[in-house]
């Protein structure tokens, strides 16, 4: 058998040869051969007739739209004053709209806004344009360069509470709306402009409302669009080039309470094990073991893919083959939390409740896990593996929210509602790329998903590293030409709109 040797491995190396070489050319032709997702349709200038200028008008309008402190603070408690003020404010700043007779407006669940912009072609299914009215609340005001609502203008920036999230999409989508009517335009295609007021607690009083109310119409919604993702400028690992990131999907939620129950009693007689040591090591353990790799399984690898022909070539090489590679992108991702989030499902712990007294000993000690789940796990799933990896019956687990995945939206060329999306996209932004992925956080439009299986969400700002800790979190800011982008993205969407969606079903072409 010995003498066999050489002979035997001489064929496992010739077998092993063999197999690279053909991985290595497979690899090789798909990187070459990959196909491009990016199209290039004529540029938004500032000096087109139909341009909309963030004038000292309009940035007044915004700047005083950031001054109403419409905090949401926890499911059910906002600041309503400030909300009906920042409603006035609005009926007063838009006269066009509230004067026209093709706009309808409603005030739903006491303080969210359902605008209908009647379309002159009723054949044509409408759609929506999404954002709220409410903010999170502020923390470290000392720390913000600007009072942060004041909305204050510094260095070609507009500072406050709220002014990424997500006033300027509400104020923006109202200026395009105001522009296009004041012009004596009618869109053909009817639109609803729905602005929820809870949006930061969940949306269960404003969305939900919205969404019941247009149900119970039986309104069926072509396209929604709401908040999301950005224009990522150094987001994306391995690409240059802004990257406009439509997110078709969102990932799920299950808000998990973990309780200990122990002995108390007087501090100078502890038992062996707390409640507190018990819930501390079982929250550890799942810090210590974060939810398995998704990547490659779902919309992120779209993501890769859709932008693979851009990237820097060992970048090309690896996007243009996650069939061999995904383990390794995987690896990447994992090492920051804004590309963690797109590869598994996130596991937060954010908060931690225990004793009364320095000298009491707790008997009970609480912890909630806020999981963000993957596209292409369940809720169940999540909870499974959190019990395994505890794997301590006296750990109790109550789920205190959940939502599932959402559905993902259609995207691609053959989908007309992505493609009217990044047509738009690449209007404004003119040297971005437009790729399909999914929000690591959650929307209103979980409130919609019955109304339309077409929901999108997306920001149109550029969005760099440094902007991201600024998201719910100190020194929120935009540009003035970011804003001055978000107007006329809305104002050339709703253009856009207006033009037959084409679908391109076996061979043959209807309009939406
Ligand atoms: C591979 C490329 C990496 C790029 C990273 C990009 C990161 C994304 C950048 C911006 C994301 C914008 C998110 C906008 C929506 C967030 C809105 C929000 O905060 N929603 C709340 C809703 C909620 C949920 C549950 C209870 C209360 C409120 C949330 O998700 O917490
Ligand atoms: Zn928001
Ligand atoms: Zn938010």
């Amino acid at each position: 058998m010995w003498t066999n040797l050489p002979r035997v491995l001489t064929l496992v190396v010739r077998g092993f040869a063999l197999t690279l070489a053909v991985l290595t050319t497979v690899v090789v032709i798909r990187t070459l051969t990959f196909p491009s997702y990016q199209t290039s349709p004529p540029e938004c200038k500032t000096t087109d007739p139909d341009f909309i200028p963030a004038d000292e008008e309009r940035l007044a309008r915004f700047t005083s739209a950031i001054q109403f402190q419409t905090v949401s603070y926890e499911r059910g408690v906002g600041t309503p004053q400030e909300l009906l003020k920042f409603v006035r404010f609005i009926q007063e700043s838009f006269p066009t709209i509230h004067s026209s007779p093709l706009v309808r407006r409603e005030v739903v669940g006491n303080y969210s806004l359902l605008y209908r912009v009647e379309g002159s072609d009723g054949s044509l299914e409408p759609y929506m344009l999404a954002s709220h009215l409410d903010v999170v609340p502020i923390t470290q005001e000392a720390s913000w360069e600007a009072p942060p609502f004041s909305g204050q203008v510094r260095d070609g920036y507009i500072y406050g509470r709220g002014t990424i999230d997500a006033k300027h999409s509400l104020m923006g989508s109202l200026e395009a709306v105001e522009f296009l009517l004041s012009r004596g335009h009618q869109p053909k295609r009817t639109l609803y402009l729905a602005f929820g007021h809870d949006e930061e607690t969940g949306g269960h009083f404003g969305a939900k409302v919205i969404g019941d109310v247009l149900t119970e119409r039986g309104e069926k919604i072509a396209f929604i669009l709401d908040e999301g993702t950005p224009v990522g400028d150094g987001l994306m690992p391995g690409v240059s080039k802004p990257v406009a990131m439509v997110s078709v999907s969102e990932k799920g939620i299950v808000d998990v309470k973990l309780k200990v129950q122990a002995e108390g009693g007087h501090g100078s007689m502890p038992a062996r094990k707390s409640a507190i040591g018990i819930l501390a090591r079982a929250v550890q353990k799942l810090e210590d073991n974060p939810h398995p790799s998704m990547f490659g399984t779902g919309p992120e690898a779209r993501m890769l893919e859709y932008v693979a022909t851009e990237m820097t070539l060992p970048y090309r090489m690896l996007a243009s083959n996650l069939w061999l590679f995904s383990p390794l992108v995987a690896w990447v991702y994992a090492k920051k939390p804004q590309t963690n989030a797109f590869a598994r499902t996130t596991t937060a712990l954010t908060s931690f409740t225990a004793g009364v007294k320095d000298n009491v000993i707790a008997p009970e000690a609480e912890a909630v896990v806020d999981h963000r789940i993957h596209p292409m796990q369940t809720v169940e799933e999540v909870l499974e593996f959190d019990r395994k990896v505890i794997d301590d019956a006296r750990v109790m687990l109550e789920v205190k929210g959940s939502l599932p995945p959402s559905p993902v939206s259609p995207h691609g060329k053959d989908s007309p509602t992505y493609t009217v999306l990044q047509e738009t996209i690449q209007q404004i932004f003119p040297d971005a790329l437009v790729t399909p992925t999914f929000m690591v956080a959650n929307t209103d439009t979980r409130h919609y998903w019955n109304l339309s299986s077409a929901i999108y969400r997306f920001n149109p700002y550029v969005m760099t590293p440094s902007d991201l800790p600024r998201f719910h979190g100190l020194n929120e800011r935009i540009s003035v030409r970011n804003y001055e982008r978000v107007m006329n993205f809305y104002y050339h969407l709703i253009v856009n709109m207006d033009k037959p969606l084409e679908v391109k079903r076996h061979g043959h072409e209807d309009e939406l």
